[in-house]
């Protein structure tokens, strides 16, 4: 290891360390936090489906950058070296979409065997996978319902393809020794006024029951649902709400998806981790960055990134709290977008598993304000970087800007080939 690197760590150690924060045991707690990639960032949520065409459900990868992955193998390549340039643990979520087979495959037929080289792929990294229905792209998805449609045969297509999911995703908790999160997106609203909010919702709740009725083993598999404010076409009217599916995990017991970009542009999901901790056992986070809509960007170390860090650390919620992340951003290179998000969350983890948060609870306690903004304030430039770096060189990845060299070199080499 660089020696200046390891000076500076050992700086940094001290002055935590003068706070009464332990640099070693937030070290060892970041390594073992996984973030769960998302695959949809290598291609622009295209999939490998035989008949695969245009992205729709509300939702728009905006670019061209070149050299987007175009069959399993160059998503996993891609992968790879993404992995390869971030830190600690890490999981990697999967779409429906995303299968791989010789002959083209109904969407309600699809079988663990359609994902056996993910998982023999995901033994090979050590990591775990996490999965998703794909209710969008499709033909029967072009009237922008799905699961609350009224035709009680479309419903029923989308039932069977998030009951064959839940199979799949079960199938990869099993083999992989940890339990996949399966979260469950539709992108089913009205582009203007309905004039029954309830009916649709009501076939969801049905739908969804009958969706859930098989059971699974905990350790294998993890149903999610998440909430939508409005999509592309559906600005006026969204069938699964906050609301909807806040209650509906409640009372199913399933864990609550909160995507950063789903909601009021002013609203933020860190505040709503503890809220919703009292009601659901588990949580899937999709951080994302809204730029004045849901407009997925690439995550950055930005206050609402930190705010959601130190929220999972602060409540000692990383055992009930999933960690995904759902940005995709065609306009720069893709395996440098998932780099930077990737390790913007994990940065913003250190910074939380480095707060001095017993102190400031006593001052709060103590009715001291003043002394528990200073203390916050202070805490931003306490050489966490210093400590980055060093869990960065200690795991045998780039330091710094370094992996931006790798990537270009990659760009040359690799992306640019693919025409
Ligand atoms: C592709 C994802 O499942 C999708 O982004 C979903 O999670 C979402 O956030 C839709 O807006
Ligand atoms: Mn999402």
């Amino acid at each position: 290891m660089n020696p200046n690197i390891e000076t500076a760590y050992a700086l940094a150690k001290q002055q935590y360390a003068a706070q009464g924060v332990d640099v070693d045991a937030a070290i060892a707690a970041l390594d073992n936090i996984p973030v769960s990639m998302h695959c949809w960032q290598g291609d622009d949520v295209t999939g490998f489906e035989a008949s695969a065409g245009a992205l729709t459900g509300g939702i728009q990868a905006t670019g061209n950058y070149p050299g987007k992955a175009r069959s399993a193998a160059e998503l996993r390549q891609d992968l790879e070296l993404a992995m390869s340039l971030i830190p600690g643990a890490k999981r990697l979520n999967l779409h429906a979409i995303y299968l791989e087979s010789e002959q083209p495959v109904a969407r309600d037929q699809i079988k663990p065997e359609h994902f056996a080289n993910w998982v023999e792929w995901a033994k090979k990294m050590n990591i775990g996978l996490d999965f998703n229905p794909s209710c969008f792209s499709h033909p029967l998805s072009a009237d922008g319902l799905t699961l609350s449609h009224p035709d009680a045969k479309v419903r029923q297509f989308w039932i069977d393809h998030c009951k064959a999911s839940r199979r799949i995703s079960a199938y990869f908790g099993k083999e992989l020794g940890t339990a996949s999160v399966m979260n469950i997106w539709i992108p089913d609203g009205m582009k203007d006024l309905p004039a029954d909010r309830l009916a649709p919702r009501q076939r969801l709740l049905a739908a969804l029951d009958e969706v859930i009725s098989e059971k699974f083993d905990e350790a294998h598999h993890i149903d999610a649902v998440e909430s939508k404010l409005f999509g592309i076409g559906a600005e006026s009217y969204t069938v699964g709400s906050n609301e909807f599916y806040m209650g509906y995990a409640a009372s199913r017991n399933v864990a609550l998806c909160l995507d950063a970009g789903h909601f009021h542009p002013t609203e933020v999901i860190s505040d709503k981790i503890s809220a919703a901790s009292l009601y659901v056992k588990h949580l899937l986070l999709h951080v994302s960055r809204p730029v004045r809509w849901d407009s997925d960007h690439v995550v950055l170390l930005d206050d609402e990134t930190q705010a959601i860090a130190t929220e999972i650390v602060r409540n000692e919620l990383l055992d009930r709290v999933h960690i995904g992340l759902d940005f995709f951003d065609a306009s720069i290179n893709r395996i440098a977008a998932w780099v930077i998000g990737t390790r913007n969350m994990k940065k913003a983890l250190l910074r939380a598993l480095l707060e001095p948060t017993q102190t400031l609870r006593d001052v709060e306690a103590k009715w001291d304000f003043s002394s528990r903004l200073a203390l916050m304030e202070e805490t931003k430039s306490m050489p966490w970087q210093a400590v980055w770096d060093y869990v960065c060189a200690r795991n045998g990845v780039a330091v710094g800007a370094d992996w931006l060299a790798t990537v270009k070199n990659y760009e040359t080499e690799v992306l640019a080939t693919r025409k």
